[in-house]
């Protein structure tokens, strides 16, 4: 890993030595794939306006999100079955209680899969978990393994029992709401109407997602979708995007469009795959350099000065 310098780099490296079948699980998204390409190709349409001498000797990269600091606005997204690509997999994925106990400090539900997306390489491949591997957050259960028969229109994944919940409603996050104390934030949501149930809800934080492309296939680029998120509710409730972030200067054009932070779901993948924890520390490091320097050369020695106005989308150039 020593020449890695970018994500592209792990990314290309972790094709390499992943097996062919949690390769296409980690990379694939639903039907033609065309949200999951768009979550990249949408990035390369907003442009960043740059600003210049304003003194970024000094560079704060911090941020407040939901009442806590963290010391660069980029995390990472939940992301099943990591022991595929590493036998350390993901150390710190508990239930509520065991969340709550832990010392987090906020729960996520994901609120755009009330089954799992049709994903056509896992339908190919018959897709399946290793079977030394299990959901180990479901022991005890009849499902703790992922090995249930694909069909030709549906890998294992598609065949989850009672592990999936399709009639979960606005009732249940009230019900959520009611026995935890931690801030709630809903991911996946990708509309104002949907945005505005959520905040009246009482939600504190809406993660505006599409899943990494892997549910439907259609659905817009999270950043696409963002400003739409923001300009309904952006003031009373916190923004936070993923999906197709593999550069600082996308984390800078997030946030300027609205979002507090940024998540990040492959690129830790690839990460971990080529260097475990190690690997997924250098992926980290990598984009926060990289947005330190999209920050500082465009003229912004904090978080904060990261302004709506820094970001246009593309076709304000041809306007001109
Ligand atoms: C292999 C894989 C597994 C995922 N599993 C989950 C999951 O269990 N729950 C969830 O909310 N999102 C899951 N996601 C979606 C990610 O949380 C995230 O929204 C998405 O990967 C962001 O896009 P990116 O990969 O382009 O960064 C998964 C994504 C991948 C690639
Ligand atoms: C409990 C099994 C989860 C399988 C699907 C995870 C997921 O969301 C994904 O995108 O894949």
């Amino acid at each position: 890993m020593k020449h890695f310098v970018c994500v592209k780099d792990f990314e290309d490296y972790a094709y390499q030595i992943l097996p062919r079948d949690t390769l296409d699980y980690y990379r694939g998204g639903a039907g033609r794939e065309e949200t999951l390409k768009s979550n990249r190709t949408s990035f390369s349409k907003y442009k960043i306006r740059p600003r210049c001498l304003r003194d970024v000797s000094r560079r704060d990269l911090s941020s407040i999100v939901l009442g806590q600091t963290v010391s660069v606005p980029i995390g990472i997204s939940p992301s099943s079955m990591q022991r595929m690509a590493h036998p350390e997999g993901e150390c710190a994925n508990k239930l509520i209680k065991r969340a709550e106990n832990a010392g987090f400090k906020a729960l996520v539900l994901t609120v755009d899969s009330p089954m799992v997306g049709l994903r056509v390489a896992d339908i190919k491949n018959g897709f399946k978990l290793p079977s030394h591997l299990r959901l180990a957050n479901f022991q005890g259960d009849h499902s703790t393994t992922v090995s249930g028969k694909g069909t030709n229109t549906g890998s294992a994944l598609n065949n989850l029992g009672d592990l999936y919940d399709p009639s979960l409603t606005w009732d249940d996050i009230k019900w959520l709401k009611s026995i935890t104390h931690l801030p709630l934030v809903l991911k996946g949501i990708l509309t104002a109407e949907d945005a505005l149930l959520a905040a009246n809800s009482g939600v504190a934080g809406i993660l505006v997602s599409n899943h990494g492309g892997r549910q439907v296939d259609g659905w817009p680029a999270s950043i696409e979708a963002l400003s739409e998120v923001v300009n309904a509710v952006g003031d009373r409730v916190e923004i936070f995007m993923d999906g197709g972030i593999t550069d600082g200067t996308d984390v800078f054009k997030a946030l300027a469009l609205g979002a507090k932070m940024v998540f990040i779901g492959r690129p830790a993948l690839w990460g971990l795959a080529c260097g475990g924890e190690e690997g997924v520390k250098q992926i980290l490091s990598i984009l926060r350099t990289e947005f330190e320097y999209a920050m500082a050369i465009s003229g912004c020695p904090s978080v904060r000065n990261i302004e709506r106005s820094m970001v246009v989308h593309e076709s304000h150039y041809s306007k001109l």
